[in-house]
């Protein structure tokens, strides 16, 4: 299938109402030597239920978008709406964030940090208990639950953080480079897990990677951006079967096409 062009797309790619809706995004930094813009006019829709993978060259401003759309940032132009609200500052109840930095709390065991979103939820001692085991046995650190994140390895760590967005449960997971310091194998394995976990769930996730063959391999759209100020470039649908098999599905001719294509647009914005 053709990549479509930003204009092409500006109608949403998959539902009348999308889940997530940004027109017009833009963002500029004030510094010392001025503003530095960093999104220029961002249109993106993302449906109930899909996985959008962003990538682009670095600096272009991904990470910022995400900001934006959590609303730890304020849009300095353009709209951004979650189930037809507007964001605005604070982080809306049905968006979740995990950062490539796992930010897990060094003084809590790892069931404790998993535990914070059900404390903060209100649930009681005995479903907070309940959902905790639940959590810890599905991200595979059954015996670790009173480890402290010191004591874990940094995939380990990261299973923490996908356990905690999980206990959460927001409607939305924006994601940054939520595997990003881990060796490829680890990669594999934990892209794997959490694209099997998500495939269960259904829920919408926007998930940043510098990763073209992870990108092609979770989503069901990958959206490049052109280089700062981040605009988005063209986006690609991944029609690949579902459930999909992370490693194997890397082996078939049409996901070497498509992990062609998004590079060859992405390219572009490195190249020139
Ligand atoms: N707090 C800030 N103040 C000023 N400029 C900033 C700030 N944060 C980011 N920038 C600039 O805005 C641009 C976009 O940054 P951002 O981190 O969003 O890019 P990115 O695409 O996520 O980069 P990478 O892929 O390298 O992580 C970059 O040029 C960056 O230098």
């Amino acid at each position: 299938m053709p990549a479509t062009t930003k204009s092409a797309s500006a109608s949403g790619p998959v539902s009348a109402e999308p889940k997530l809706s940004l027109r017009g995004v833009g963002l500029s930094y004030r510094t010392g030597k001025g503003r530095v813009a960093a999104l220029d006019g961002v249109d993106l829709d993302l449906a109930a239920g899909e996985f959008v993978a962003l990538v682009g060259p670095s600096g272009c401003g991904k990470s910022t978008l995400l900001k934006v759309v959590a609303g730890l940032l304020p849009a300095t132009t353009g709209t951004i709406t979650l189930d037809g609200a507007a964001v605005s500052e604070n982080v809306p109840p049905g968006i979740g964030l995990v950062f490539q930095s796992d930010a897990l709390l060094p003084w809590r065991t790892v069931e404790d940090n998993i535990r914070l979103p059900l404390v903060i939820k209100g649930l009681s001692a005995g479903r907070q208990r309940e959902q905790v085991r639940e959590l810890v046995e599905l991200v595979g650190l059954g015996s670790f639950e009173h480890y402290y994140p010191g004591r874990l390895s940094g995939g380990m760590r990261k299973r923490v953080g996908i356990a905690r967005a999980l206990a959460y449960d927001p409607d939305v997971y924006l994601m940054d480079e939520p595997f990003g310091p881990l060796d490829a194998q680890m990669r594999i394995r934990l892209g794997g897990e959490f694209l099997s976990i998500w495939e269960t769930l259904g829920k919408s996730v926007v998930f940043v990677t510098h990763d073209v063959e992870e990108a092609v391999a979770m989503a069901d759209r990958v959206v490049v951006m052109s280089r700062r100020p981040g605009t988005v470039k063209a986006e690609f649908p991944i029609s690949l079967d579902r459930p999909r098999d992370f490693r194997e599905v890397r082996f078939e001719p049409e996901f070497q096409r498509l992990q062609r294509a998004v590079w060859d647009s992405l390219a572009d914005e490195i190249d020139s």
